[in-house]
Protein backbone atom coordinates (compact mmCIF):
# COMPACT_ATOMS: atom_id res chain seq x y z
CA UNK A 1 0.00 0.00 0.00
CA UNK A 2 1.94 3.38 -0.86
CA UNK A 3 1.23 7.03 0.28
CA UNK A 4 1.77 8.93 -1.83
CA UNK A 5 3.05 12.70 -1.45
CA UNK A 6 2.30 14.35 -4.69
CA UNK A 7 4.09 17.03 -5.06
CA UNK A 8 8.24 16.03 -4.20
CA UNK A 9 7.51 12.96 -6.28
CA UNK A 10 7.93 10.94 -3.61
CA UNK A 11 6.11 8.05 -2.25
CA UNK A 12 6.38 6.21 1.31
CA UNK A 13 6.21 2.60 1.35
CA UNK A 14 4.84 0.47 3.66
CA UNK A 15 7.31 -2.40 4.50
CA UNK A 16 6.62 -5.01 7.06
CA UNK A 17 10.62 -6.68 7.53
CA UNK A 18 11.57 -9.87 7.96
CA UNK A 19 10.42 -9.68 11.88
CA UNK A 20 7.36 -8.35 11.07
CA UNK A 21 8.25 -5.16 11.84
CA UNK A 22 6.25 -2.08 10.13
CA UNK A 23 9.03 0.31 8.64
CA UNK A 24 8.59 3.14 5.63
CA UNK A 25 10.51 3.34 2.47
CA UNK A 26 11.30 6.70 0.81
CA UNK A 27 10.74 5.81 -3.11
CA UNK A 28 11.80 8.95 -5.07
CA UNK A 29 10.14 8.48 -8.85
CA UNK A 30 11.96 9.33 -11.49
CA UNK A 31 12.03 8.71 -15.75
CA UNK A 32 13.66 5.29 -15.09
CA UNK A 33 10.54 4.20 -13.09
CA UNK A 34 8.15 4.33 -16.28
CA UNK A 35 8.43 2.32 -19.78
CA UNK A 36 7.22 5.21 -22.10
CA UNK A 37 4.52 4.01 -24.64
CA UNK A 38 2.87 5.79 -27.29
CA UNK A 39 1.93 9.28 -27.63
CA UNK A 40 -1.32 10.53 -26.52
CA UNK A 41 -1.24 14.06 -27.65
CA UNK A 42 1.03 17.00 -28.26
CA UNK A 43 0.22 20.73 -26.73
CA UNK A 44 2.07 23.94 -27.69
CA UNK A 45 4.80 23.40 -24.87
CA UNK A 46 4.22 19.67 -24.45
CA UNK A 47 3.69 15.83 -25.17
CA UNK A 48 1.45 13.32 -23.32
CA UNK A 49 2.94 9.83 -23.47
CA UNK A 50 1.21 6.64 -21.77
CA UNK A 51 3.21 5.16 -19.41
CA UNK A 52 3.60 2.58 -17.33
CA UNK A 53 4.84 2.20 -14.04
CA UNK A 54 7.89 -0.31 -14.61
CA UNK A 55 6.96 -1.53 -10.85
CA UNK A 56 3.88 -1.95 -9.74
CA UNK A 57 2.53 -2.08 -13.82
CA UNK A 58 -0.15 1.06 -13.63
CA UNK A 59 -0.31 2.55 -16.37
CA UNK A 60 -0.57 6.61 -16.34
CA UNK A 61 -0.12 9.60 -18.71
CA UNK A 62 2.83 11.41 -18.24
CA UNK A 63 2.89 15.36 -20.03
CA UNK A 64 6.67 16.36 -20.52
CA UNK A 65 7.50 19.79 -20.97
CA UNK A 66 10.50 21.31 -22.66
CA UNK A 67 12.79 23.49 -20.30
CA UNK A 68 14.23 25.43 -22.65
CA UNK A 69 10.94 25.75 -24.49
CA UNK A 70 8.57 26.72 -21.30
CA UNK A 71 11.43 29.36 -20.34
CA UNK A 72 11.81 31.08 -23.29
CA UNK A 73 7.88 30.93 -23.85
CA UNK A 74 7.21 32.73 -20.52
CA UNK A 75 5.43 29.99 -19.53
CA UNK A 76 7.10 29.07 -16.33
CA UNK A 77 4.27 30.69 -14.62
CA UNK A 78 1.74 28.50 -16.11
CA UNK A 79 3.61 25.48 -15.21
CA UNK A 80 3.83 25.64 -11.77
CA UNK A 81 0.31 27.00 -11.42
CA UNK A 82 -0.76 24.11 -13.36
CA UNK A 83 1.46 21.90 -10.40
CA UNK A 84 0.16 24.00 -7.68
CA UNK A 85 -3.56 23.73 -8.33
CA UNK A 86 -3.41 19.98 -9.28
CA UNK A 87 -1.57 19.33 -6.15
CA UNK A 88 -4.89 20.79 -4.33
CA UNK A 89 -7.28 19.07 -6.59
CA UNK A 90 -5.69 15.41 -5.62
CA UNK A 91 -8.89 13.74 -4.85
CA UNK A 92 -12.03 13.67 -6.71
CA UNK A 93 -13.13 11.91 -9.33
CA UNK A 94 -13.79 14.07 -12.22
CA UNK A 95 -10.47 15.73 -11.80
CA UNK A 96 -7.45 14.40 -13.75
CA UNK A 97 -5.11 13.81 -10.50
CA UNK A 98 -1.51 14.35 -10.63
CA UNK A 99 0.71 11.50 -8.94
CA UNK A 100 4.29 12.78 -9.28
CA UNK A 101 6.04 15.63 -10.49
CA UNK A 102 10.33 15.34 -11.39
CA UNK A 103 13.06 16.67 -13.93
CA UNK A 104 15.96 15.98 -15.64
CA UNK A 105 18.44 18.23 -17.09
CA UNK A 106 15.97 18.51 -20.39
CA UNK A 107 12.62 18.38 -19.65
CA UNK A 108 9.51 18.64 -16.71
CA UNK A 109 6.97 15.55 -16.01
CA UNK A 110 3.78 15.56 -14.68
CA UNK A 111 2.81 11.57 -13.73
CA UNK A 112 -1.06 11.54 -14.55
CA UNK A 113 -4.38 9.89 -14.75
CA UNK A 114 -4.41 8.35 -17.78
CA UNK A 115 -7.93 8.93 -19.73
CA UNK A 116 -8.30 6.73 -22.50
CA UNK A 117 -11.32 7.97 -23.97
CA UNK A 118 -10.05 11.36 -25.01
CA UNK A 119 -11.64 14.43 -24.94
CA UNK A 120 -15.66 14.67 -24.89
CA UNK A 121 -14.87 17.67 -27.89
CA UNK A 122 -14.56 14.88 -30.32
CA UNK A 123 -17.39 12.62 -28.88
CA UNK A 124 -19.86 15.59 -29.45
CA UNK A 125 -18.22 16.30 -33.44
CA UNK A 126 -18.74 12.44 -34.13
CA UNK A 127 -22.58 12.39 -32.53
CA UNK A 128 -23.52 16.11 -33.81
CA UNK A 129 -25.16 16.37 -30.19
CA UNK A 130 -26.02 14.77 -27.41
CA UNK A 131 -29.52 13.50 -26.24
CA UNK A 132 -31.05 15.02 -22.76
CA UNK A 133 -29.92 11.81 -20.66
CA UNK A 134 -26.27 11.86 -22.26
CA UNK A 135 -26.17 15.81 -21.89
CA UNK A 136 -27.61 15.41 -17.87
CA UNK A 137 -25.15 12.83 -17.33
CA UNK A 138 -22.20 14.38 -18.15
CA UNK A 139 -23.53 18.11 -17.50
CA UNK A 140 -23.73 16.50 -13.89
CA UNK A 141 -20.18 14.77 -13.69
CA UNK A 142 -18.30 18.55 -14.75
CA UNK A 143 -20.92 20.66 -12.27
CA UNK A 144 -19.55 18.32 -9.65
CA UNK A 145 -16.08 18.58 -10.53
CA UNK A 146 -16.55 22.61 -10.65
CA UNK A 147 -18.11 22.44 -6.84
CA UNK A 148 -15.11 20.70 -6.12
CA UNK A 149 -12.42 23.17 -7.53
CA UNK A 150 -14.25 25.88 -6.34
CA UNK A 151 -14.48 24.40 -2.59
CA UNK A 152 -10.84 24.38 -2.63
CA UNK A 153 -10.75 28.24 -4.21
CA UNK A 154 -9.62 27.32 -7.27
CA UNK A 155 -11.53 28.93 -10.62
CA UNK A 156 -10.70 27.03 -13.91
CA UNK A 157 -10.81 30.08 -15.81
CA UNK A 158 -10.89 27.51 -19.24
CA UNK A 159 -13.40 25.10 -19.17
CA UNK A 160 -14.74 23.69 -22.40
CA UNK A 161 -14.69 20.06 -24.11
CA UNK A 162 -11.63 19.87 -25.53
CA UNK A 163 -10.39 20.11 -21.82
CA UNK A 164 -12.95 17.37 -19.95
CA UNK A 165 -11.42 14.31 -21.06
CA UNK A 166 -12.78 10.66 -20.61
CA UNK A 167 -11.88 8.02 -18.89
CA UNK A 168 -11.86 4.02 -19.28
CA UNK A 169 -15.23 4.09 -18.31
CA UNK A 170 -16.62 7.11 -20.32
CA UNK A 171 -16.56 9.53 -17.08
CA UNK A 172 -15.78 12.51 -16.82
CA UNK A 173 -11.81 13.85 -16.13
CA UNK A 174 -11.36 17.80 -16.49
CA UNK A 175 -7.60 18.52 -17.34
CA UNK A 176 -5.58 21.96 -18.04
CA UNK A 177 -4.95 23.89 -15.06
CA UNK A 178 -1.76 25.77 -16.17
CA UNK A 179 -4.46 28.53 -16.71
CA UNK A 180 -6.37 28.58 -13.15
CA UNK A 181 -6.61 31.03 -10.47
CA UNK A 182 -6.10 30.07 -6.71
CA UNK A 183 -8.27 32.41 -5.02
CA UNK A 184 -5.87 33.39 -1.94
CA UNK A 185 -7.12 32.99 1.13
CA UNK A 186 -8.89 34.21 3.18
CA UNK A 187 -10.67 36.74 1.11
CA UNK A 188 -10.62 37.09 -2.57
CA UNK A 189 -11.07 40.68 -2.46
CA UNK A 190 -7.74 42.08 -3.54
CA UNK A 191 -7.19 45.76 -1.89
CA UNK A 192 -5.29 47.97 -4.36
CA UNK A 193 -1.44 49.15 -2.79
CA UNK A 194 -0.69 52.93 -1.62
CA UNK A 195 0.55 53.16 -5.64
CA UNK A 196 -2.92 52.44 -6.76
CA UNK A 197 -1.15 49.27 -8.36
CA UNK A 198 -3.48 45.95 -7.57
CA UNK A 199 -1.79 44.17 -4.70
CA UNK A 200 -0.69 40.80 -6.47
CA UNK A 201 -1.86 37.22 -4.54
CA UNK A 202 1.68 35.82 -3.19
CA UNK A 203 1.56 33.57 -6.00
CA UNK A 204 1.94 36.21 -8.80
CA UNK A 205 3.98 38.08 -6.52
CA UNK A 206 6.95 35.71 -6.77
CA UNK A 207 6.53 34.87 -10.07
CA UNK A 208 6.36 38.64 -10.84
CA UNK A 209 9.68 38.67 -9.26
CA UNK A 210 12.12 35.82 -10.23
CA UNK A 211 10.72 36.45 -14.22
CA UNK A 212 10.16 40.08 -14.14
CA UNK A 213 6.69 40.75 -15.77
CA UNK A 214 6.32 44.45 -16.57
CA UNK A 215 3.75 46.14 -14.51
CA UNK A 216 1.19 46.72 -17.68
CA UNK A 217 0.98 43.09 -17.81
CA UNK A 218 0.93 41.62 -14.47
CA UNK A 219 -2.59 42.00 -14.03
CA UNK A 220 -4.71 39.09 -15.33
CA UNK A 221 -3.09 38.96 -18.74
CA UNK A 222 -4.24 35.81 -19.19
CA UNK A 223 -8.10 35.04 -21.40
CA UNK A 224 -9.42 31.81 -21.85
CA UNK A 225 -10.93 30.35 -25.48
CA UNK A 226 -12.78 33.14 -27.44
CA UNK A 227 -15.80 30.89 -27.51
CA UNK A 228 -16.21 30.03 -23.71
CA UNK A 229 -14.72 33.30 -21.76
CA UNK A 230 -17.11 35.10 -19.58
CA UNK A 231 -18.01 38.99 -20.51
CA UNK A 232 -17.02 40.06 -16.64
CA UNK A 233 -13.31 38.59 -18.19
CA UNK A 234 -14.07 40.86 -21.45
CA UNK A 235 -14.82 43.86 -19.92
CA UNK A 236 -13.52 44.17 -16.45
CA UNK A 237 -10.19 41.16 -16.75
CA UNK A 238 -11.40 39.92 -13.71
CA UNK A 239 -12.68 36.40 -13.65
CA UNK A 240 -14.57 34.63 -10.91
CA UNK A 241 -16.01 31.77 -9.93
CA UNK A 242 -18.90 32.72 -11.48
CA UNK A 243 -17.09 32.83 -15.14
CA UNK A 244 -16.76 29.01 -14.75
CA UNK A 245 -20.47 28.83 -14.82
CA UNK A 246 -20.80 31.03 -17.50
CA UNK A 247 -18.85 28.55 -19.16
CA UNK A 248 -20.71 25.58 -18.20
CA UNK A 249 -23.55 27.28 -19.79
CA UNK A 250 -21.82 27.03 -23.01
CA UNK A 251 -21.10 23.59 -22.45
CA UNK A 252 -24.55 22.38 -21.53
CA UNK A 253 -25.86 24.60 -24.65
CA UNK A 254 -23.00 23.03 -26.99
CA UNK A 255 -23.90 18.86 -26.17
CA UNK A 256 -27.31 19.71 -26.83
CA UNK A 257 -27.13 22.37 -30.19
CA UNK A 258 -24.04 20.48 -31.29
CA UNK A 259 -22.12 24.19 -31.42
CA UNK A 260 -21.20 27.01 -28.73
CA UNK A 261 -23.50 29.48 -28.55
CA UNK A 262 -21.29 32.37 -29.41
CA UNK A 263 -19.35 31.75 -32.25
CA UNK A 264 -18.30 34.36 -34.90
CA UNK A 265 -15.65 34.68 -37.72
CA UNK A 266 -13.11 35.95 -35.77
CA UNK A 267 -12.35 36.12 -31.62
CA UNK A 268 -12.94 39.76 -31.95
CA UNK A 269 -16.01 39.09 -33.18
CA UNK A 270 -16.78 36.06 -30.94
CA UNK A 271 -16.25 38.67 -28.09
CA UNK A 272 -18.81 41.46 -29.67
CA UNK A 273 -21.32 38.78 -29.47
CA UNK A 274 -20.66 37.67 -26.08
CA UNK A 275 -20.94 41.25 -24.38
CA UNK A 276 -24.10 41.94 -26.21
CA UNK A 277 -25.54 38.44 -25.50
CA UNK A 278 -26.06 37.68 -28.91
CA UNK A 279 -27.03 34.38 -29.28
CA UNK A 280 -30.13 32.17 -30.64
CA UNK A 281 -31.19 28.59 -29.64
CA UNK A 282 -31.67 26.18 -32.68
CA UNK A 283 -35.34 24.98 -32.98
CA UNK A 284 -36.19 21.68 -31.06
CA UNK A 285 -33.79 23.34 -28.13
CA UNK A 286 -35.47 21.15 -25.19
CA UNK A 287 -37.14 23.36 -23.04
CA UNK A 288 -36.04 23.03 -19.61
CA UNK A 289 -32.65 22.65 -20.92
CA UNK A 290 -33.32 26.14 -22.76
CA UNK A 291 -34.65 27.66 -19.29
CA UNK A 292 -31.16 26.37 -17.25
CA UNK A 293 -28.58 27.98 -20.41
CA UNK A 294 -30.77 31.05 -19.77
CA UNK A 295 -30.60 31.20 -16.61
CA UNK A 296 -26.48 30.71 -16.69
CA UNK A 297 -25.74 33.09 -19.59
CA UNK A 298 -26.11 36.29 -17.63
CA UNK A 299 -23.80 39.43 -18.35
CA UNK A 300 -23.88 39.90 -14.23
CA UNK A 301 -21.95 36.85 -12.69
CA UNK A 302 -24.17 37.63 -9.10
CA UNK A 303 -27.26 37.22 -11.13
CA UNK A 304 -26.08 33.81 -12.59
CA UNK A 305 -27.28 30.81 -10.90
CA UNK A 306 -25.46 29.54 -8.56
CA UNK A 307 -23.73 25.59 -8.34
CA UNK A 308 -26.71 24.31 -5.57
CA UNK A 309 -29.27 26.92 -7.65
CA UNK A 310 -28.56 24.37 -10.88
CA UNK A 311 -28.06 20.69 -8.71
CA UNK A 312 -31.85 21.82 -8.12
CA UNK A 313 -32.93 22.91 -11.40
CA UNK A 314 -35.54 20.67 -13.24
CA UNK A 315 -33.48 19.62 -15.56
CA UNK A 316 -30.93 17.99 -13.14
CA UNK A 317 -34.22 16.16 -12.05
CA UNK A 318 -33.47 12.87 -10.76
CA UNK A 319 -29.72 12.74 -10.81
CA UNK A 320 -28.02 11.75 -7.43
CA UNK A 321 -25.23 13.69 -6.86
CA UNK A 322 -22.32 13.30 -4.61
CA UNK A 323 -20.81 9.60 -4.70
CA UNK A 324 -23.42 7.47 -6.67
CA UNK A 325 -23.08 10.17 -9.37
CA UNK A 326 -19.61 8.50 -10.47
CA UNK A 327 -20.05 4.78 -9.47
CA UNK A 328 -23.25 4.85 -12.01
CA UNK A 329 -22.79 3.27 -15.46
CA UNK A 330 -22.32 5.99 -18.02
CA UNK A 331 -25.42 6.48 -20.28
CA UNK A 332 -24.18 4.85 -24.34
CA UNK A 333 -23.78 8.16 -26.29
CA UNK A 334 -25.63 7.57 -29.24
N1 LIG B 1 -4.33 12.73 -18.68
C1 LIG B 1 -4.44 12.56 -20.00
N2 LIG B 1 -4.83 11.36 -20.51
C2 LIG B 1 -4.96 11.19 -21.84
N3 LIG B 1 -4.73 12.15 -22.76
C3 LIG B 1 -4.33 13.36 -22.30
C4 LIG B 1 -4.17 13.62 -20.92
N4 LIG B 1 -3.77 14.92 -20.77
C5 LIG B 1 -3.69 15.44 -22.00
N5 LIG B 1 -4.03 14.52 -22.93
C6 LIG B 1 -4.09 14.77 -24.38
O1 LIG B 1 -2.81 15.21 -24.82
C7 LIG B 1 -2.95 16.36 -25.65
C8 LIG B 1 -2.06 17.46 -25.14
O2 LIG B 1 -2.54 17.85 -23.90
P1 LIG B 1 -1.80 19.04 -23.10
O3 LIG B 1 -2.61 19.32 -21.88
O4 LIG B 1 -0.37 18.73 -22.97
O5 LIG B 1 -1.85 20.25 -24.11
P2 LIG B 1 -3.16 21.08 -24.43
O6 LIG B 1 -3.59 21.77 -23.18
O7 LIG B 1 -4.16 20.18 -25.10
O8 LIG B 1 -2.64 22.09 -25.49
P3 LIG B 1 -2.25 23.59 -25.14
O9 LIG B 1 -1.12 23.49 -24.16
O10 LIG B 1 -1.88 24.16 -26.45
O11 LIG B 1 -3.51 24.19 -24.52
C9 LIG B 1 -4.41 16.75 -25.67
O12 LIG B 1 -4.94 16.39 -26.92
C10 LIG B 1 -5.06 15.92 -24.62
O13 LIG B 1 -6.27 15.41 -25.11
O1 LIG C 1 7.88 22.26 -7.51
C1 LIG C 1 8.77 21.50 -7.85
O2 LIG C 1 8.84 20.29 -7.74
C2 LIG C 1 9.98 22.06 -8.48
C3 LIG C 1 9.90 22.37 -9.92
C4 LIG C 1 9.64 23.86 -10.09
C5 LIG C 1 10.18 24.18 -11.45
N1 LIG C 1 11.46 24.00 -11.82
C6 LIG C 1 11.52 24.42 -13.10
C7 LIG C 1 12.58 24.50 -14.01
C8 LIG C 1 12.30 24.99 -15.29
CL1 LIG C 1 13.62 25.11 -16.42
C9 LIG C 1 11.03 25.39 -15.70
C10 LIG C 1 10.02 25.29 -14.78
CL2 LIG C 1 8.44 25.75 -15.25
C11 LIG C 1 10.23 24.81 -13.49
N2 LIG C 1 9.40 24.62 -12.43
C12 LIG C 1 8.94 21.56 -10.77
C13 LIG C 1 9.38 20.32 -11.19
C14 LIG C 1 8.59 19.54 -12.02
C15 LIG C 1 7.37 20.05 -12.47
CL3 LIG C 1 6.42 19.08 -13.55
C16 LIG C 1 6.91 21.30 -12.07
C17 LIG C 1 7.71 22.07 -11.21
Amino acid sequence: EEWKDRGAAVSIQKHIDSNGNQTHRIVKKGVQDFSFGRTLGEGSYSTVLAATDRQTLTEYAIKVLDKRHIIKEKKVKYVNIEKNTLNRLGDHPGIVRLYYTFQDERSLYFVLDLATGGELLGFVKKLGSFDEECTRFYGAQILDAIEYMHSKGVIHRDLKPENVLLDEHMHVKITDFGTAKILDLPSQTRANNSDGKPQLDRQEQDFANNIGIPDHERANSFVGTAEYVSPELLTDKSACKGSDLWAFGCIVFQLLAGRPPFKAGNEYQTFQKIVNLEYQFPPGFPKVARDLVERLLVLDPTKRLTIDNIKSHPFFEGVSWGKQLWKQKAPRLK
